[in-house]
């Protein structure tokens, strides 16, 4: 057994739920295994991507040797600095949005009367994370059957992984490194320090005055919430609206919606360098390309995009091509340049998400171990994905956007349902939103659709359900959606369709059934 480029780590602020994270996913005490003789499949990084191939080969049953390698923390990104610390936080924010509009629901709370504890949210977050950190553990992974290797995993050949001075046989291997936060190329912003999502969940005072730089997932997400929990925002944004993939009139929800909680939104921004003075960190910008402004904040969060982790594992030994923008470079198989070697998560794909990670941790499995001769291979590109942006309202989507399938020269028709003709939604208050079915033109087949709603991460799965089953807007519409919800907003667009396809002739058969009837 040999420990030697084993590290112990902690997770700011050291606390008991903290602690606990560790205990599970980085033990201190941990040692490493005596490595097989040979393995079936050897894995590099234990975050989403990584932990569900190894459990789903090892947890087989069928006597494979897995291991895994992770340097850091188990769980990866989602858990430990991603999905997990932020939606915990977004779900006290929402607390927060649900009183300042209390008034609108007849309940006497002014917005000045809310005293946001952030101690205890940030608390709150730990406490949840250490909680749902067992499932991701060394030890419960040692226990399904992967020998866990904590420490730097290293190719030194194409059938040896090294982790510090322990040599790792392989048939078969995957990269699952992830990615991390891309460093902004903006003057003077090293110097002066920023957040990023590794750290900005270790804080436990709350920021007064916080620049976020980037308006992605990340962006919007935690600029809502910080607003939320009462800092002074300003969020900038290179485009020319929030969300860049998503359509522009689901993102100006969002921006009105921020612009209305208080949020200073700079679109079209330029930061030209940002500098530590003596009030805190002043930020020099333009927007569309107007004269230079300034503004001074306590500190900056930046969520730029994501930098795959390609550093130190020696690919080029292996033959595996890799960028460091886009990251190891696959085909539709998850299959790097080295036949022998797969990749999957945020390392090699565009679509960042946990849930993408493990689609593709599983695709690996059938693809390495269960596909002799390459016989009945799984393909990235037969993935439907959806995605979901936490902000409130939420914006989810999946398939094609209307613009994608005019590329591809389909014809394309698009029904839009707004919330403000959805009983539910017009009860709840929350009738700003709506639901947004592509489908090819003389077909029912739906091609893809965005939500903007309160709870559209829970609503966009029937939509994905009836890509997936090829249900088609005919049947969609004749399924029954119980009065009152928003999903009948769903339905409504798959009536709508059924109306387009009543034609003068069928409404004058109709009309003269209705006479006789
Ligand atoms: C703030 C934030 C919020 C997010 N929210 C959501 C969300 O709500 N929903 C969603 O679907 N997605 C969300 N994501 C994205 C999601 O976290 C990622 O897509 C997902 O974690 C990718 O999993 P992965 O396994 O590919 O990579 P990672 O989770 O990054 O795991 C890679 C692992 O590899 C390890 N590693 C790297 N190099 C080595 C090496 N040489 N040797 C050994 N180990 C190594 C790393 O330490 C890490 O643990 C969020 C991301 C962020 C940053
Ligand atoms: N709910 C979710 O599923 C969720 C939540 C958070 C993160 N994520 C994943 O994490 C990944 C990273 O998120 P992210 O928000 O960092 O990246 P992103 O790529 O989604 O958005 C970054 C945005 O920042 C803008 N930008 C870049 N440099 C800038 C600058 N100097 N000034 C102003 N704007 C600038 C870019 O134009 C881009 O639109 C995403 O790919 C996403 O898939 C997912």
């Amino acid at each position: 057994m040999s420990n030697s480029d084993f590290q112990t780590v902690s997770v700011l602020p050291v606390d008991e739920y903290n602690q606990k994270l560790v205990s599970y996913v980085h033990p201190p005490n941990w040692v490493n295994p005596e490595p097989a003789e040979c393995y079936n499949l050897v894995v590099i990084g234990g975050g989403t991507a990584g932990l569900v191939v190894a459990a789903g080969a090892a947890g087989l049953g069928l006597g494979l040797k897995v291991a895994l390698i992770e340097k850091h923390l188990m769980g990866g990104d989602c858990l430990n600095v991603g999905c997990v610390p932020s939606k915990s936080i977004i779900r006290s924010a929402r607390v927060v949005g649900e009183i300042w509009e209390a008034k609108r629901f007849g309940i006497n709370v002014n917005r000045e009367q809310v005293q946001v504890d952030f101690a205890s949210v940030m608390e709150r977050m730990r406490r949840i994370r250490a909680n749902i950190s067992p499932h991701d553990s060394a030890q419960r992974f040692q226990d399904i059957g992967v020998d866990v290797f904590l420490g730097s995993g290293r190719f030194v050949s194409g059938n040896t992984i090294e982790v510090g001075d322990q040599k790792l046989k392989f048939k078969k291997a995957v990269i699952a490194t992830g990615a991390r936060a891309a460093q902004p190329s903006i003057q003077g912003i090293e110097q002066a320090g920023y957040l990023t999502n590794e750290t900005v969940f270790s804080l436990t005072e709350r920021p007064q005055r916080l620049a976020v730089i980037g308006g992605g997932a990340i962006g919007c997400e935690l600029a809502q919430t910080f607003r939320r929990f009462g800092c002074e925002v300003v969020l900038f944004h290179r485009g020319s609206h929030l969300l860049n993939k998503e359509d522009a009139d689901a993102a100006e929800i969002i921006q009105n919606v921020f612009i209305h909680e208080g949020i200073n939104l700079v679109l079209n921004s330029k930061i030209t360098s940002v500098e530590k003075t003596a009030t805190g960190k002043t930020i020099y910008f333009s927007r569309n390309n107007n004269t230079e402004e300034s503004i001074t904040v306590d500190e900056i969060l930046v969520g730029t995009g994501r930098s795959p982790n390609v550093e130190k594992l020696n690919l080029e030994a292996v033959g595996v091509e890799y960028d460091r923008i886009h990251g190891v470079k696959v085909n539709d198989y998850l299959q790097t340049t080295n036949p022998n070697i797969y990749a999957a998560g945020d390392i090699c794909m565009n679509w960042k998400f946990t849930h993408a990670a493990d689609a593709a941790a599983r695709i690996v499995i059938k693809n390495t171990l269960f596909s002799p001769f390459g016989l009945g291979r799984a393909k990235l590109s037969d993935l439907v994905m959806p995605w979901v942006t936490y902000t409130d309202p939420e914006i989810a989507h999946v398939g094609m956007y209307g613009h994608e399938a005019k590329e591809k020269g389909i014809n394309v028709d698009t029904i839009t349902i707004p919330f403000s003709s959805v009983d539910r939604a017009i009860a709840d208050g929350e009738e700003v939103g709506f639901v947004k079915i592509h489908h090819q033109q003389g077909s029912d087949q739906i091609l893809g659709a965005t939500i903007v709603a309160r709870h559209a991460g829970e609503m966009i799965s029937e939509v994905t359900t009836t890509i997936v089953g090829k249900v088609g807007l005919n049947k969609l519409s004749g399924v029954i959606h119980p009065y009152p919800t928003q999903a009948e907003g769903i339905k409504k667009a798959a009536d709508s369709y059924r109306r387009t396809l009543l034609t003068p002739t069928s409404k004058k058969f109709l009309g003269l059934l209705t006479k006789i009837s």
